[in-house]
């Protein structure tokens, strides 16, 4: 089973020219399983995105480890407190699909070449690699835009060919550092619902940052909330809103009732607590 163990990680980044170094994440234990849609929040700077960085592989901690299956993630001890933990995945790899808030797209790329660039880059034919692409252009809704260039899409479309790539190489688990901010409300509405169609027919592991407390409530599985630097996660919350919203099809009726409201009072709560406790 797809399992990601997150034990007792600390990052701290070096300061760059005698300046002071930086400790962005203390101590953070975190546990999914396959079809587990974590969302992380927290204050600008808590660690979000170095959090999720470490799971991708880009960096390595400065205490602790991290596990992906059988492997332990990117430079780390195979044996820990005598107990051996497994292969080592040597960095970033296809088993993790990542998308920024940025898509990352190349321009001079059509839509499929661009979906299917992972793929080829894995050395998989052409003809194999157009099928695979298209099956997740459909699932996306853009099985009518193969051969649009980059730019003739909508943010939301360009969203959802990065998303696309993202899944086209099967990847174990999605990571996802605020792949809706930079979008309208009503794009980012339909791309919330397209997630979520997406981690129902996939039953992927999702990680996901957002600053919206709507959107980490209506997506999430289990909500993470972090402090402020150096982030550690203070609370954690499993949620059904998003199952709720499947069925119904409904955000508005979903985010109208007590217990969406109530949820959503606590978590600010939390939030504006710790940004006066660092103001
Ligand atoms: N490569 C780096 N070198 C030094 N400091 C860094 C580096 N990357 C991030 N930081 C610092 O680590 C802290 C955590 O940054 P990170 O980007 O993980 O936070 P975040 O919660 O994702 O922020 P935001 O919500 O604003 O995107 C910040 O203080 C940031 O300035």
């Amino acid at each position: 089973m797809n399992t990601l163990k997150i034990c007792d990680v600390s990052v701290v980044y070096p300061g760059s020219e005698g300046g002071e170094s930086v400790a962005a994440l203390s101590n953070v234990n975190l546990a999914m399983e396959q079809g587990d849609l974590v969302v992380a929040l927290g204050a600008s700077g808590c660690g979000k995105t170095t959090l999720l960085n470490l799971i991708a592989g880009f960096i390595s901690p400065t205490k602790g480890y991290l596990t992906l299956g059988n492997s332990t993630v990117k430079g780390y001890p195979r044996v820990v407190c005598g107990q051996d933990i497994g292969d080592e995945i040597t960095g970033p790899d296809a088993g993790r699909g990542v998308v920024f808030q940025k898509h990352a797209l190349l321009p001079w790329l059509n839509v499929i070449e661009n979906t299917a660039l992972g793929l080829k880059l894995q050395g998989m034919d052409k003809i194999a690699r157009r099928q695979r692409a298209a099956e997740y252009l459909k699932l996306v809704g853009l099985e009518d835009f193969h051969q649009h260039k980059i730019y003739q899409l909508s943010g939301g479309m360009q969203q959802r060919v990065g998303i696309a790539r993202a899944l086209a190489n099967d990847p174990k688990m999605l990571l996802l550092d605020e792949p809706l901010g930079a979008l309208d409300a009503l794009t980012r509405e339909s791309l919330q619902e397209l997630l979520l169609d997406v981690w129902r027919e996939t039953n992927k592991m999702m990680f996901f940052i957002t600053h919206s407390v709507d959107e980490a409530l209506l997506l999430a599985t289990r909500l993470v909330v972090m402090s402020p630097r150096p982030g550690r996660i203070t609370h954690q919350f499993d949620l059904d809103f998003n199952k709720q919203f499947l069925d119904c099809r409904d955000a508005r009726k979903v985010k109208s009732s007590p217990e969406f409201i109530a949820m959503r009072d606590q978590v600010l709560a939390i939030i504006h607590g710790d940004e006066l406790a660092i103001a």
